[in-house]
């Protein structure tokens, strides 16, 4: 069997073809009594089965978050294997995300779950936090490397309390955010057209690239935008925010979209008019 197009170049595609916005399966206790689903593994498995039926093959991406999923216990992963599978079946790419970070060695363990063609947990890509130094990641960015998945560091993430470790300043004079950024830039150079280490970088953090030193359009790879819509981020944030790397970001909302359901029909709506809000910002008629 060849090999997979490698990440970066199936999320460029995918987003040509339908916009540049992911939208987040983020099953809150809140959403699930609103779709008048049940709190627990069952009520995940058809909310995000739901979301996927709606969605699937009419957005760039999907992004389950596996906190909510796993509240409910292995039945709960169960269910986020369900929901990747579905994704799968209907040719959209996912992100998972979970946010895994550790030493290496541990890091190992955490890439075979969700960077692993055999792992159920595995989708396109997954969200990795970088605080235990951006080398004890390798294992994730191997693997991603060599299944043709990819991975999201965070690098500004979209809630206040990021900024305090982010904007930190090391003793070589750069950003915490510049130095993970820089990082990702050299694991992209030369892929066309988008490389597969992305960054998350929030639709909310206002002008904080440019006053940390992270030279965004340098990354060469995706750069994931939540904080659009519930978050409050919207054309004006995105566009400020991301001025000349624009064309490399997929901006991510959840409730913003998953508000409009359960009516599958509404869901597609919502999604069409965040999509159209994005593509407006992100990638303006030339
Ligand atoms: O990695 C993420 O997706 C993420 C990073 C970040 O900086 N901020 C952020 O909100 N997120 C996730 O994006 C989603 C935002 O959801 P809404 O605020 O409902 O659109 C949640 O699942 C968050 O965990």
């Amino acid at each position: 069997m060849s090999a997979p197009a490698p990440f970066g170049a199936r999320l460029a595609a995918a987003m040509d073809d339908h916009g540049p916005l992911c939208v987040g399966i983020d099953p809150h206790a809140a959403l699930l009594e609103a779709w008048s689903l049940p709190d627990d593994a069952s009520g995940v498995r058809e909310f995000g089965l739901r979301v996927v039926d709606a969605l699937g093959g009419r957005v760039a991406a999907l992004k389950p978050q596996a906190a909510f999923f796993e509240r409910h216990g292995s039945r709960g992963l169960a269910a986020l294997e369900d929901v990747l599978a579905a994704a799968r079946a209907a040719g959209t790419l996912t992100v998972v995300d979970a946010k895994r970070g550790d030493i290496g060695s541990t890091m190992a363990g955490y890439a075979e779950a969700f960077l692993a063609d055999a792992s159920p947990l595995a989708g396109d890509a997954v969200t990795l936090t970088p605080y235990l130094g951006v080398g004890s990641l390798r294992p994730a960015l191997d693997l991603a490397a060599a299944t043709g998945r990819g991975v999201f560091v965070l690098c500004l993430t979209s809630n206040p309390e990021g900024a305090a470790v982010q904007h930190a300043v090391g003793p070589d004079g750069r950003s915490v955010a510049a130095f993970v950024a820089a990082h990702a830039a050299t694991l992209n150079a030369g892929a066309q057209p988008l490389g597969s280490v992305g960054l998350v970088v929030g639709a909310t953090v206002g002008d904080a690239a440019r006053t940390t030193g992270t030279d965004l359009p340098a990354v060469n790879g995706p750069l994931l935008a939540p904080g659009v819509g519930a978050q409050g981020a919207g054309e004006r944030e995105l566009a400020a925010v991301f001025g000349a790397a624009r064309g490399q970001v997929l901006a991510s909302s959840s409730r913003g979209v998953l508000a409009a359901g359960p009516d599958a029909a509404a869901l597609r709506r919502a999604a069409a008019s965040a999509a159209a809000e994005v593509t407006a910002a992100l990638r303006p008629a030339r």
